[in-house]
């Protein structure tokens, strides 16, 4: 762990549920939560067979910043991450995700919320291998219902933010593996999304490429106005983190602030 991070106990307020404006980002901005959980548990299956995978976590993730969990195998992280990006449901506790009560939400008001307000990246990239860059980049707008050519032309101005202008035509297959991690976080942000989940980044990719994509990741949270919450087991990456939630069998047990908190402005 980084030694120049900060420990705090874990503490467990009252949440809130106001919803979060998109006001331009100011330091204010920065304090608030984009992400509030209250004993919030998850257990898959039933009687003999359940598996308790979370089992009351409280945790706040700041809007403004890049968060990290990072724990054992097995001990939640997926979960948690799944249930805070809408894709499994809670069994019980408090979980305000951008303002949302995510109890509140029917199945397919979640689906919406997730298409409208989420960017995922992970570990395997989970590309297309049959669309070039630029029209795997452009998928979240296509599924917004943004028309094709100005979908083509977000998602291109996106590759160029990300460093591949000049790749737009190429399939997966011929992209290095950096490359289509770059492509992936293209896709993540193209529609601007709130919330940036992403599960093990950097596991598939070696050292340096691990570092420049998360150089990557950090100029994109220090844009502010969105969360970026990313899961790792690879330390060689805590320092890029804004504030690390330490996991273990269920649990948040440890709340750092990373040393990238005390960053001023973009790297
Ligand atoms: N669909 C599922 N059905 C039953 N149990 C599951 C399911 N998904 C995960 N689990 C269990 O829930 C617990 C937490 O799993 P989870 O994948 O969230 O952990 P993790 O910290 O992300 O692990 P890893 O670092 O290995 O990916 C584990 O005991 C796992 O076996």
């Amino acid at each position: 762990m980084n030694s120049a991070a900060t420990s705090a106990p874990v503490t467990s307020a009252p949440i809130t549920s106001a919803p979060i404006t998109s006001a331009p980002t100011t330091s204010a901005t920065k304090t608030l939560s984009a992400i509030s959980c209250r004993r919030l548990s998850k257990v898959y299956g039933a009687s003999e067979t359940a598996v308790h995978a979370l089992r009351g976590i409280d945790l706040d993730i700041p809007l403004g910043g890049l968060s990290m969990l990072v724990g054992p195998s097995g001990c939640g992280k997926t979960t948690l991450i799944s249930v805070l990006a809408g894709i499994l449901d809670k069994t019980a506790g408090d979980c305000v995700v951008l303002g949302q009560d995510m109890g509140n939400l029917s199945a397919p008001q979640k689906t919406r919320w997730r298409r409208d307000q989420v960017g995922f990246v992970f570990q395997s990239f989970h590309l297309m291998p049959t669309l070039t860059a630029v029209e795997n980049a452009a998928i979240p707008l296509l599924i917004q219902g943004v028309g094709r050519s100005k979908a083509l032309a977000g998602a291109a101005a996106m590759l160029n933010r990300v460093g591949l202008g000049h790749r737009l035509s190429s399939l997966p297959g011929e992209l290095s593996g950096g490359q289509q991690q770059r492509v992936a976080i293209a896709r993540a942000l193209v529609h601007s999304p709130r919330l940036v989940v992403c599960d093990e980044p950097t596991s598939a990719l070696d050292h340096e490429t691990g570092q420049q994509i998360m150089l990557l990741l950090r100029e994109v949270a220090n844009e502010g106005d969105r969360a970026l919450v990313v899961v790792t087991h690879d330390s060689r990456i805590f320092e890029y983190a804004d504030l690390i939630a330490q996991m273990d069998d269920g649990r948040v047990t440890e709340i750092r602030q990373g040393i990238a908190a005390a960053a001023p402005g973009p790297l």
